[in-house]
This record gives C-alpha cells, structure tokens and sequence, in this order.
C-alpha cells in the first residue's frame, strides 16, 4: 500500500492548526495533527521540505520502520519541530491501517481497557468567587474533575486565567508576543485560599488540578506542594520548568501532593530519569508532540513499570485529530489517569468532523475504522493561517521569567 500523496494542510479556524494528510494508491487517506502552537510555519517548513519527499512511494504499513526512518535517519534527533512531524505521519500512517484492517485505533493497540475516559475541564476566574461559578458550572456540565485557576491580587494578567469572563481560554493573540508581570510571592500566598474555598463549596469528592505552568523554582514549588496538602488535589501540574529532571527529587521528597509534568516534552529522554525514580504520578506528553502513537506507547509502557499513569495535555491548541487519537489511547492504555479536555469551538470541529463523544465529563471513543477524525479541505481553505503569538512572563524587576 504505497503513498502517493502526502499534504500539509494549514487553517486557522479560530487559531492555527496544521494537519498532515497522507494518500495511498488504494484510495484510503489518513491524517496526523503537526500543530506546534506559536511555531506552526517551522513545522510545516520541516514537513515540506524534509519529511514528504521522503514518504513519497512508501509502504504506508511500514509504521515502525517510518518512524525509524525518521527518526535515526534525519541524523538531528528529538526536538519540538522534529517530534511534531514525525508524530503526525505516525499518527495519519496508525489512521490508514486502522482504516485498512476496518478497525478503529483502539482495537489495533490491543483493545479497550475502559468503557469511557475521564477528562478534566478548565475553571477560571478573576477572583475566587467567579472562579467558583465556573466550577459550579462544570459540576452541573458533568465534569468528575477540573483544573482550577484563578487572578492573584497585585498581578494584572495570569496566561490561562481568562481574560473575560466565560472565555475558556486565553489563545495565542498577537503577532508578537505580549508582556505580563509575575510575581511569585504573590501567587505562592493566595493558591491556598482558592483550595481552600473551592473545598469548601464542593467538598471532597471532586478532582482538582492545578497548573503552575513552570513559574516557580524547586524549593518554592514544595512549599506549595505541602500548603495545598489539605486540600488533596488529584495533580499539581509543571510545578517547575524541567529541564533539570534532578529538581522533581527535592519537591517529591517534600510533599505527598500528587505531580503531573511533560505537556511539553517530546521524548522519552526528557522523562526517564524522572520516571524512573518515581519522582512524578502523571506524564502529559500528548501524541503530537511525543513522536505520534509509537512513541507516546513507548513512553506509556515504560510509566507503567513505575506506578506512573498518563494525564495528556489536551488543549485547543492541539487539533481534534490529536484529541480524536488520544481518546483511542486513552481507550486501551492499562496505566491511564485523566485527559485533558478544552472544548474546541464548532468552527474548528465542523472543519474536522469526528466521532468521539463527550458524555457526562468522560469521553467515549468512536467505532469508526482508524483515530475517527477528517478533515474538511474546503472548509479549512476557507481559514486561513494567522500569526499568532504566546505571551512572556517577567517578574516585577523586569527579569524574563518561565511561564
Ligand atoms: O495545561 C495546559 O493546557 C497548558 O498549559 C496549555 O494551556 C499550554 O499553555 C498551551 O498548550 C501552550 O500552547
Ligand atoms: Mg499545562
């Protein structure tokens, strides 16, 4: 089953997306998401220039040996640009073959292991008390578990506290990246007081996440790790920057609160260390940054020797068929824990149609043969890519900060 036609596909219904579409000579067509959020045109650049050449005339069942051929071949290894195109032709060649077998992903990988998938949703709110009504809101929508963050008093503008009121999510919005002012003292004194009412108000049984998207140092992020300790939140999540895998050994030994990291690691090399010592509960690496299905299974495998179960970066910067995939993975991998879960807006799931669906905070996986996501062409012509930026963070001195 040779290739014959291999497209990037770029649309920004909303914001961008870049999508890999493959075609056989048998006529069944697969497609793999390659969406690297505010660096969308490098990977299209890696894919057109390096990568579809090179698949031109190959055996579409040859997943492993693509991957391989990728991988090892290109000589330059791993990387965010590199990672996301191998993942979405690993990604669109496991949609061919589900396609090819009239199996859907989930059967292929060894069958189902659950009936449905719990997701986690986004609650924001500029002060605590709005941020409340939005948990509120999930409760009622569904939702077993939500990741919660609210304004911090003195700090203007937090990336993924919502600007406006009922906005899920702050996208990337200009073609440079905007400033905002951290400070880490400010955060570190009010994240407790939101624990504590959200408890309060919902009691015990509700999952709660929080996301610290790497602001703080080690020795600071067990501080918070011990302070929200009454409050058992099912994950803290990137509570440092970790390229150090070394510096999740000094929170761990300092709290039991559970910790979540990896949205954006690309390889098993950037967790292995961290893995391996039970530093960490949940690995998030999603299927478009982490090599695609074969490589992610890889990592999920190695996880589970070590009691650490899979949490996957689901945001709407990652296409539905990156959703669509992960809700197949989801589906059959033993040593799962949670999915992320931002609702793309209608926009951008009329320009991919797909079959999985959201029931009562879970998602339950589709029967159709492959991931069960398309795309619609036309409608993605339709969208063209806009530049967009992710802000940067600075702390009140004017130091360029992690965020
Ligand atoms: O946990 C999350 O969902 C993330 O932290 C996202 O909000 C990322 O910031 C975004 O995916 C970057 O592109
Ligand atoms: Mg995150």
């Amino acid at each position: 089953m040779k290739i014959i036609d291999a497209r990037v596909i770029v649309t920004c219904p909303g914001r961008n997306f870049v999508t890999l579409k493959l075609v056989t000579e048998s006529g069944i067509h697969g497609i793999g998401d390659a969406t690297l959020n505010g660096r969308e045109m490098a990977v299209v650049a890696y894919l057109q220039e390096h990568v579809v050449p090179a698949l031109i005339g190959r055996d579409a069942s040859r997943i492993e040996d693509t991957w391989q051929y990728l991988y090892r071949g290109a000589y330059w290894r791993r990387g965010p640009v590199t990672m996301s195109a191998i993942s979405a032709v690993d990604m669109a060649l496991w949609d061919i073959k589900g396609k090819a077998a009239n199996l859907p992903l989930y059967q292929l990988l060894g069958g189902k292991s659950r009936e449905r998938v719990m997701t986690y949703a986004h609650c924001t709110g500029k002060e605590i008390d709005s941020c409340l009504e939005e948990v509120a809101r999930h409760v009622e929508l569904g939702y077993k578990a939500v990741r919660v963050q609210a304004g911090v008093p003195g700090i203007d503008t937090i990336y993924g506290v919502a600007k406006r009121e009922g906005e899920r999510y702050e996208p990337a919005d200009a073609e440079l990246p905007a400033e905002h002012v951290w400070s880490t003292e400010k955060y570190l004194n009010h994240v407790p007081k939101l624990f504590a009412a959200v408890r309060e108000h919902f009691g015990h049984e509700l999952h709660l996440l929080h996301d610290v998207h790497h602001r703080l140092t080690p020795i600071e992020a067990a501080r918070l790790g011990k302070a929200v300790e009454p409050y058992h939140l099912f994950w803290l999540e990137d509570c440092v920057p970790a390229e150090n895998q070394e510096s999740l050994r000094l929170i761990r030994e300092h709290t039991t609160t559970p910790l979540a990291i990896g949205e954006v690691f690309n390889s098993i090399h950037d967790c292995r260390e961290m893995i391996q010592n039970q530093w960490i509960d949940y690995i998030r690496t999603p299927l478009t940054h982490g090599g695609g299905i074969t490589h992610v299974r890889r990592i999920a495998d190695f996880a589970s020797l070590y009691h650490v179960r899979t949490g996957f970066h689901g945001p709407t910067d990652l296409s539905p068929v990156c959703l669509g995939a992960a809700v197949h993975f989801d589906t059959w991998v033993p040593n799962f824990g949670i999915q992320e879960h931002m609702p793309h807006d209608p926009l951008t799931d009329s320009v991919f149609p797909h079959d999985y669906r959201f029931e009562a905070g879970h998602f339950v996986v589709g029967e159709a043969p492959g991931h069960g996501v398309d795309i619609d062409e036309d409608a993605a012509a339709r969208h063209p890519y806009k530049p967009a930026s992710l802000p940067v963070n600075r702390l009140e001195d004017g130091t360029l900060w992690h965020w």
